[in-house]
């Protein structure tokens, strides 16, 4: 329940201490009524982005997917002109939506000593976190957002170690969207003339899979600061679910000679928002491309979304598909492992595409 106190100034008490390691998170400062935002999230000038309202990624309607191959080719168009899209009829229940977006409430909504439980520090298992920001230690300034992040490794033990105030309905989300992610999956491979999602391949696309559920409270100063930086996932495929409050963003035209900005991504309900990540990119070599994105902040509303991250294996070792090069492409890529790629990533604050060059071959 949000405490009654306004508070005017956070002058007098240790942000990092109440934020980070008392588990209270944004959404506890945020609670607390706070009337101007605490410096530690004030965001250098250059994170703050151009926005261009005319223009807007694809929405596809998959109702016909099974008989207008029209609808995959869409996909494929989107994929590799934008990187990003949304889909709608896209055949997960809307109930399971719902049940998901309920459930990261009711997480959010627990007391601080129950959530602080799952924190880096004290969590049992790395793979349950309840974090703030994205990479506190390496920051220059913090983000406004809080998260809980699950690795999925199986059901028996996301059952045991997932928070039970979630647990239930991120699982059924997480299968139900299986059917939706082979479907994608086998449509983008098909266009880079990859006919066949063996074991191996089916490990390199979606041998992994994290889902986050992210809290964005209502903010004081929104302009000052961001919900998440500009950054590209490390993905194979995101697909995001997100409420009705809006504020995620999409580089658009970079490096094509018109406008480069950032285009909104508005909320359609019921729909998925899908991207890709730099692992597609680089097993595609460099055919479907990671997109730059960000979350401004709102001073109005409470915001959620809900990324799975989809994902080689931890183990895999990613680079060009051999059918690519096999056809006589020049590889962009090294082979790397791809939790190297991760770890890079999650060692340093959000900074664009820059992860991508940690796989470069340099020219
Ligand atoms: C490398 C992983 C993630 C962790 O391996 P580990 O052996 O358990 O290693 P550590 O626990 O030592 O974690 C390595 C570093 O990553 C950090 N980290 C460990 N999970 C986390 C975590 N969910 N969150 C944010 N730091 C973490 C962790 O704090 C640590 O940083 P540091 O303490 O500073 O050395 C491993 O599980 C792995 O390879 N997973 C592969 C699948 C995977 O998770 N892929 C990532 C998909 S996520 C994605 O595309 C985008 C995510 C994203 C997220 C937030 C955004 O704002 C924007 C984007
Ligand atoms: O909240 C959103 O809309 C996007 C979040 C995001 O980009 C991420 O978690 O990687
Ligand atoms: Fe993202």
């Amino acid at each position: 329940m949000a405490p009654t106190m306004a508070v005017s100034s956070t002058d007098s008490f240790d942000i990092t201490d109440f934020v980070i390691n008392k588990g209270n998170g944004v959404k506890g400062l945020s609670d607390l009524g706070i009337k101007s935002l605490p410096s530690q999230y004030i965001q250098p000038q250059e994170a703050l982005i151009n926005i261009i309202p005319q223009q807007s990624i694809p929405v596809v309607d998959m109702s016909n997917w099974d008989n207008d191959p029209k609808v995959a080719e869409s996909v494929c168009e989107a994929a590799e002109k934008f990187g990003f899209f949304q889909l709608v009829n896209h055949g997960v229940p809307l109930e399971v939506l719902d049940g998901v977006k309920d459930a990261t409430h009711r997480f959010f909504g627990l007391p601080a000593e129950e959530k602080r439980k799952y924190t880096k520090e004290l969590s049992s298992t790395n793979n349950v976190r309840f974090g703030t920001s994205f990479s506190p230690d390496a920051e220059k300034a913090l983000e406004w957002k809080d998260y809980l992040s699950l690795f999925y490794v199986s059901e028996e033990k996301a059952s045991a170690l997932w928070p039970c105030a979630c647990r239930d309905e991120v699982l059924e989300y997480m299968k139900r969207s299986q059917v939706l992610c082979t479907k994608l999956m086998t449509a983008l491979m098909e266009k880079l003339n990859v006919k066949e999602i063996d074991k191996t391949k089916e490990s390199l696309l979606m041998g992994s899979k994290r889902i986050n559920l992210n809290y964005y409270p209502r903010c004081p100063n929104p302009q000052l600061t961001v919900g998440v930086g500009r950054h590209s996932d490390v993905s194979s495929l995101t697909f995001l679910l997100q409420d009705e409050i809006g504020g995620l963003y999409v580089r658009v035209n970079e490096g094509k000679g018109e406008e480069d900005g950032w285009v909104h991504v508005p909320p359609i309900e019921g729909s998925l928002v899908i991207n890709v990540g730099d692992a597609l990119q680089i097993l595609s070599n460099g055919r479907y491309k990671s997109v730059e994105h960000c979350v401004i902040a709102s001073g109005s509303k409470n915001r959620i979304s809900i990324p799975i991250f989809v994902n080689p294996k931890p183990n895999d070792v990613i680079g060009p598909l051999p059918e690519l090069i096999n056809a006589g492409e020049k590889p962009k890529y090294k082979n790397i492992l791809y939790s190297d790629y991760v770890k890079h990533f999650f060692r340093k604050a959000h900074d664009g595409k820059k992860t991508v060059a940690f796989a470069e071959i340099s020219s």
